[in-house]
C-alpha cells in the first residue's frame, strides 16, 4: 500500500486563509492601527499619560526616590479606573483591527495597573470592573487570552516610521512601551525581525503541502530544498536572537522591563491570583505574561517538523528524570495567548496527512536535510538558553548594579537575616527562578531543547 502521503493533497495550504501574510508572516501586512475611536479615549488617554517618557506611573516595587516621587500619580492614574464606566465594546466586534488595538490597550493598561502598585505579595491583585470586562470581552471576540501577549507587544506593536516604505527591520517603530528605553525597543525589534526572517520558511512550508505528489525523484528533490530553505532560515533566526546582546542591556530587561510583563502566576502556584473584577470565573482565566513562547512561527516550526514538548510520542533518548518534571503542557498552552486564527494555522498544519518527518523516514535522501533542520533549530534553542541564562538567571543571582534600589534593599534584608521584606513581604529565601509564566526556567528551556533533540532521526 502507498503512504497517504504520496497522494494529491486532498486539501490546499494557503496562508491568507489563516491571516498569515505572504511578506510579514504573523505580523499584519497593513501596520495596526493607533488609536480608538473618541467614544474609547478614556482607555487612549489613560495609555498616554503611562506610555511616554515622563510617564506618572512606576513600578511599584521601585523604591528609588524617583519612583517614589511618583506614587501619588500612579494612585490618581489607578483610581480613575475605580470609578470609571464599564464601556460597551460592541461596536468594535465586526472589525478586527479594532478588536486587536482595543485588546493592545487594554492590556497594557491592566499590566501598568498591576505593576505600578506597590506589592503585597499576600492579597490578590484586583483588576477593575472598567479594565476586566472590555478585555475580557474583547478576548472572547479575538479568541485570544485576556492579558498581555506577545501579539500585543510586537506583532499589534509595529508603526512605520517612514509610512511610504514597505516594513522592514529598519522601519519599524513600537507604539507602547512600558520603559521608553531603546532596550525595550530592542527587544521587540530582535522578536519582529525573527518573525520577519521566518516568513520565508513559512512560504516554503505551504510550498511542500501543496506538492500535487511525494515519491518521485524529481518531488523528492523538491522536498531536499524546502528542507535547505527552512534550515537556512533558521541558522538566521539564531544570530538574530543572538544580536539582541548588543542592543539590550541585561539588567535593564531584568529589572526595569521585565517586571512589568509579569503574568498572574509569575510568582509561582501558591501566589494569589489577580482577580478580574466583574468577570464570571475570572480564577479560570489564562493570565501568564506575554513571551516569545507565544511566537506562531517558532510554533509552526515545531509542528513542521514534529517536534513533540508533550512526550507523548516515542523518541529516543527517553526523557531525562529532569525533562520529566518540565512543563510539558508549556508549548500548547502558550497557543491559548496566540489570535485565534494563528491557533486554527498551527492545527491545520498539524493534521496533515504527509507529516514530513515520516517523509523523511520513508526516504533516505531526505534524512540528511530533515535532520539539518532539526539541529538548526536545537543550536536556536541552545542559544536561546544562554541568552535567557544571562538576562534571567544571571541576573536575578548577580549583586543588583548601581542604581537598582529594590534589589539593593532586598540584599541587605537577607544579609541582617529577614526571612521577608518588610516593605514588600516578599519571601527572601532563595526561590527557583521563573520565566514570565511562572515555570521553573531552566528546566523548561532545557525540556523543550532536548525534545527537539529527539526529533532527529537514525541515519
Ligand atoms: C532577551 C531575549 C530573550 C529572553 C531573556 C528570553 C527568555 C525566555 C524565557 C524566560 C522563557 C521561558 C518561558 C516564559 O516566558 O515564561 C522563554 C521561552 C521562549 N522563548 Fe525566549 N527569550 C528571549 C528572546 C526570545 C526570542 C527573540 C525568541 C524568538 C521569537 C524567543 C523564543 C522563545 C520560545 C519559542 C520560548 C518557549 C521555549 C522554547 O521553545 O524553547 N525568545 N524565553
Amino acid at each position: 500500500v502507498e503512504p497517504a502521503h504520496n497522494h494529491v493533497p486532498q486539501r490546499q495550504f494557503n496562508l491568507a486563509d489563516f491571516d498569515v501574510d505572504y511578506t510579514t508572516g504573523f505580523l499584519p501586512a497593513r501596520p495596526p492601527i493607533s488609536r480608538l475611536s473618541a467614544e474609547f479615549e478614556l482607555w487612549e488617554q489613560a495609555l498616554d499619560k503611562a506610555n511616554c517618557q515622563n510617564s506618572v506611573l512606576s513600578l511599584g516595587e521601585d523604591y528609588s526616590p524617583e519612583a517614589l516621587a511618583k506614587r501619588d500619580s500612579s494612585a490618581q492614574w489607578r483610581a480613575h479606573f475605580q470609578s470609571a464606566p464599564v464601556l460597551p465594546t460592541s461596536s468594535l466586534h465586526n472589525d478586527v483591527e479594532l478588536l486587536r488595538r482595543a485588546h493592545h490597550v487594554l492590556a497594557f493598561l491592566v499590566h501598568f495597573y498591576v505593576h505600578s502598585t506597590p506589592p503585597t505579595p499576600t492579597q490578590a491583585v484586583h483588576i477593575p470592573a472598567s479594565l476586566a470586562v472590555p478585555l475580557v470581552t474583547v478576548s472572547r471576540v479575538l479568541g485570544i487570552a485576556p492579558i498581555l501577549t506577545f501579539a500585543d507587544t510586537v506583532l499589534w506593536n509595529y508603526a512605520l516610521i517612514d509610512p511610504t516604505q514597505p516594513l522592514s527591520p529598519t522601519n519599524m517603530r513600537f507604539q507602547t512601551l512600558f520603559t521608553g528605553t531603546q532596550d525595550e525597543t530592542s527587544f521587540y525589534l530582535c522578536c519582529a525581525q525573527i518573525e520577519l526572517r521566518g516568513v520565508p520558511a513559512l512560504r516554503a512550508i505551504s510550498n511542500y503541502e501543496n506538492l500535487a505528489s511525494i515519491g518521485d525523484n524529481d518531488s523528492l528533490a523538491k522536498v531536499a530544498c524546502v528542507l535547505e530553505d527552512v534550515a537556512a532560515v533558521i541558522n538566521d533566526l539564531t544570530s538574530t536572537l543572538q544580536s539582541v546582546r548588543c542592543t539590550c542591556e541585561p539588567s535593564v530587561f531584568y529589572h526595569a522591563i521585565r517586571p512589568w510583563f509579569r503574568g498572574s502566576d509569575a510568582s509561582g502556584p501558591e501566589s494569589p491570583n489577580w482577580v478580574f473584577e466583574g468577570v464570571e470565573d475570572s480564577d479560570r482565566l489564562d493570565l501568564s505574561g506575554p513571551s516569545a513562547g507565544q511566537s506562531s512561527l517558532m510554533h509552526s516550526l515545531d509542528v513542521f517538523l514534529d517536534v513533540d514538548h508533550s512526550l507523548e510520542k516515542p523518541r529516543l533518548p527517553a526523557p531525562s528524570e529532569q525533562n520529566q518534571r518540565a512543563d510539558h503542557k508549556f508549548m500548547k498552552r502558550m497557543q491559548r495567548y496566540m489570535p485565534s486564527i494563528h491557533q486554527n494555522f498551527l492545527q491545520f498544519l498539524s493534521a496533515t496527512p504527509r507529516c514530513v518527518r515520516n517523509v523523511a523516514r520513508c526516504h533516505p535522501s531526505l534524512i540528511d536535510p530533515y535532520n539539518a533542520c532539526v539541529t538548526a533549530l536545537k543550536q536556536f534553542r541552545d542559544a536561546h538558553l544562554r541568552v535567557a541564562c544571562l538576562y534571567v538567571v544571571s541576573m536575578s543571582r548577580a549583586a543588583p548594579k548601581p542604581g537598582c534600589p529594590v534589589g539593593a534593599m532586598m540584599l541587605k534584608m537577607q544579609a541582617e537575616g529577614a526571612l521577608t521584606c518588610p516593605v514588600t513581604g516578599e519571601s527572601l529565601k532563595r526561590q527557583p527562578v521563573r520565566g514570565t509564566g511562572g515555570n521553573e526556567l531552566s528546566l523548561l528551556l532545557k525540556a523543550c531543547r532536548d525534545a527537539t533533540t529527539r526529533t532527529l532521526l537514525d541515519r
